[in-house]
């Protein structure tokens, strides 16, 4: 039977009550956010429902809708440390913070930029289980909700052997401030996800792969560190090989190599884009790169 057509008052009228639900929830997840990180601080009790149980839910992603793209050159009012020493790692990594001496236990190692909602994040965690990873991405409510999905899983596994302590996400772009938050030679592992693709050419400069930015990613990641590329657009595929190629501090790694390395098999199907792009049984392009010694007369 054909579905009855809507007018456009009601359809109106449905659009402002879908509205007023998702902010409804945004207010109420908000509330929700600032107890647990203060508890996370406190390390007390949970949020409790009136019945006394513990009421941790798993964000719903429909709440959290915003733009696909974000122009990466917007002055965005980004909070970012002056230096990498200013930042308080301990607000994102709570567990790792020693109070007697008031320092960070280990530094972030693995970054994953331009996160989206967090899929690669909460799959490298139980296998780098040690190790600080971090998630950049400059949509606010992409941040919120992996932030709500992170705050989440640390309170339902709190008590398991991964327990989500060692991931993060913090609101940033990465193609302005990283050396405010990573010292030099800091990370080991860089993971550039699905980026956008920024099609016509006079937006290309808005790629998160160019020549300039290369050095920076140079500049933050260790000698021998690696460079993660996947894409399922191949022009962008060939930009990114062809940029970074191109590029003095990086060596492509080979197929052997690739086959090899669990970060690769990870990064092909944990992103949400990765899931999306295998539902619509589209390709996906690998690259990785190996960051090379820096030459001693650049020092
Ligand atoms: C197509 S999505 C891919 C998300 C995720 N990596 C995945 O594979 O599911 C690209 C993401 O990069 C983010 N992004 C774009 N430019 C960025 C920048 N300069 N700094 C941080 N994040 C950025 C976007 O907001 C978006 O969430």
């Amino acid at each position: 039977m054909a579905k009855p057509v809507k007018d456009k008052e009601t359809q109106l009228r449905e659009q402002q009550e879908a509205e007023t639900r998702r902010r409804q929830y945004r207010t109420n997840q908000e509330e929700t956010r600032k107890k647990l990180k203060h508890a996370r601080f406190e390390e007390s009790e949970p949020v409790e429902d009136t019945d006394g149980k513990a009421q941790v839910h798993l964000p719903r992603k429909r709440f959290y809708r915003q733009r696909a793209h974000s122009n990466p050159f917007s002055d965005h009012r980004l909070e970012y440390p002056r230096s990498p020493e200013d930042m308080k790692w301990e607000k994102l990594y709570p567990q790792y913070h020693d109070k007697d001496s008031d320092s960070m236990l280990s530094k972030v190692e693995i970054a994953d930029i331009g996160c989206g909602y967090g899929g690669l994040l909460t799959k490298l965690a139980p296998e780098y289980p040690s190790t600080l990873i971090l998630g950049m991405e400059i949509r606010v409510q992409v941040t919120q909700y992996v932030e709500d999905r992170i705050i989440a899983l640390r309170e339902k596994h709190k008590d398991d052997e991964v327990n989500f302590q060692n991931i993060s996400v913090l609101r940033g772009n990465a193609m302005k401030f990283l050396p405010n938050f990573f010292q030099k030679g800091q990370l080991s592992k860089m993971f550039f996800c699905f980026p956008d693709p920024h099609f016509k050419q006079r937006k290309h400069k808005a790629r998160i792969i160019t020549n300039t930015l290369l050095s920076e990613y140079a500049y933050v990641l260790r000698e021998g560190g690696v460079v993660y590329t996947i894409t399922d657009v191949e022009d962008l595929h060939i930009w990114m090989a062809k940029h970074l190629e191109e590029h003095p501090m990086f060596e492509r790694l080979d197929k052997a190599w690739e086959e090899q390395d669990k970060c690769v098999s990870i990064m092909y199907n944990a992103t949400e884009e990765g899931q999306k792009v295998t539902r619509n049984k589209g390709s996906k392009w690998i690259a990785c790169f190996r960051r090379l010694p820096t030459p001693e007369d650049c020092d």
